[in-house]
């Protein structure tokens, strides 16, 4: 015999219905959404290496002229690119190598034996290489009919002038900008410091990889996705993870004790859902204001945030681990870009 169907109570809601996740923001509103309520982090000066990756809150001005001194490009005589003609001939005086100054002026038609990157001597102007000379005891016979002005020397501030723009601000310091701080003497940056991040890893059924997988458990792999995303791009640290169960009373108390660490940032993974055990949507309500309920997007699209009374802003990712890969890269990363000093185009 059939069961008859029950008439529904009159006003009561339909249960089992989901949010209609296709009407809310794309991922790149969803990053401008989150960015509104979201601050770069404060700077801190750091040694030149620990600056890897991280961004100047302001343009860095040269201290100091590069190169420092008019120096010589190549091994040979330091001399007047007037005196070189055909048949001339120089006497040679000394020799000048890296490290050394030689103060004295030079003579007419004297030359100084020079090494590549010596300071060329007061009145020489250019170096002519050793190879289109020849030497005979102190000798030397030039095998150049003329030689252009400057030849083989580099002058004092051609390559930076003090005041030039060194490095930018806002955009991820490179190896090549480390060294050319280094090269004018600077040993330590002011860069926005790493995002301090919490995470809170949600589901009954995750186990750590290592131990046993009781039946009906996954290993859990969210959590390491999203850490070694961050260490592969330096875009923050992660302060806090704890692993919760599919209830709201312990994702309450989870948010609770993330939050009183006091984070950048704090990102829930699972339990976006519209099934009866997925709770982080109600307990994101707990928490704070909703900024989005979804994102237009798949996979990904149950993704949620909220932002605290103080400001806080709390990312709910899908447990699916497909989703969190593709909104690490469309949303997650362009945050953190922000929060750490990016320039976000
Ligand atoms: N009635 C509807 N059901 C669902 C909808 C919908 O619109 N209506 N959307 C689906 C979509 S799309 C997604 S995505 C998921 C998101 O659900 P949750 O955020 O609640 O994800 P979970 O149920 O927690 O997990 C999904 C899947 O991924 C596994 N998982 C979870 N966390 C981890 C982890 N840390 N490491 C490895 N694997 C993890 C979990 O075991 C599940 O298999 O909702 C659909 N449902
Ligand atoms: O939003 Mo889901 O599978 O599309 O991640």
């Amino acid at each position: 015999m059939n069961t008859p169907l029950l008439e529904p109570p009159v006003g009561a809601p339909p249960q089992d219905t989901c949010a209609i996740f296709d009407t809310n923001p794309s991922p790149a509103e969803a990053v401008e959404r989150l960015c509104a309520h979201i601050q770069p982090t404060p700077c801190e000066t750091v040694p030149l290496r620990a600056a890897l990756g991280r961004c100047l809150a302001e343009p860095l001005p040269a201290p100091m002229a590069f190169p420092p001194f008019t120096r010589a490009m190549m091994d040979g005589y330091a001399l007047r690119a007037a005196e070189v003609e055909p048949e001339a001939q120089w006497h040679v005086l000394d020799e000048v190598i890296a490290g050394q100054i030689a103060d004295k002026p030079l003579p007419t038609h004297t030359a100084v034996r020079i090494a590549t990157g010596a300071p060329l001597p007061i009145c020489a102007d250019t170096v002519l290489r050793q190879e289109c000379a020849q030497r005979f005891g102190q000798t030397l016979r030039g095998l150049l009919p003329r030689i252009e002005l400057g030849k083989d020397t580099e002058a004092i501030g051609s390559v930076t002038a003090v005041g030039d723009l060194l490095i930018s601000a806002h955009s991820p310091l490179l190896p090549a900008d480390l060294a050319k701080a280094a090269r004018h003497g600077i040993s330590q940056l002011s860069v926005h410091r790493p995002a301090r991040i919490a995470l809170l890893v949600i589901g009954n059924e995750l186990t750590p990889a290592g131990s046993p997988l009781p039946r009906g458990h996954l290993y859990e792999h969210n959590a390491l996705l999203i850490e070694s995303t961050l260490d592969q791009h330096r875009l923050g640290q992660i302060i806090h993870t704890a692993a919760v169960k599919d209830d709201l009373a312990a994702i309450d108390q989870a948010l609770s004790t993330a939050r009183a660490q006091r984070p950048d940032l704090l990102i829930l993974i699972g339990g976006t859902s519209v099934g009866t055990h997925d709770f982080t949507r109600r307990a994101l309500s707990r928490h704070g204001q909703p900024l989005f309920e979804g994102v237009h997007t798949r996979p990904g699209r149950t993704a949620c945030a909220s932002v605290t009374n103080n400001g806080l802003v709390l990312l709910a990712l899908p447990g699916s681990p497909k989703a969190v890969h593709a909104l690490l890269e469309s949303i997650l990363l362009p945050t953190l870009r922000f929060m750490q000093g990016h320039l976000i185009p």
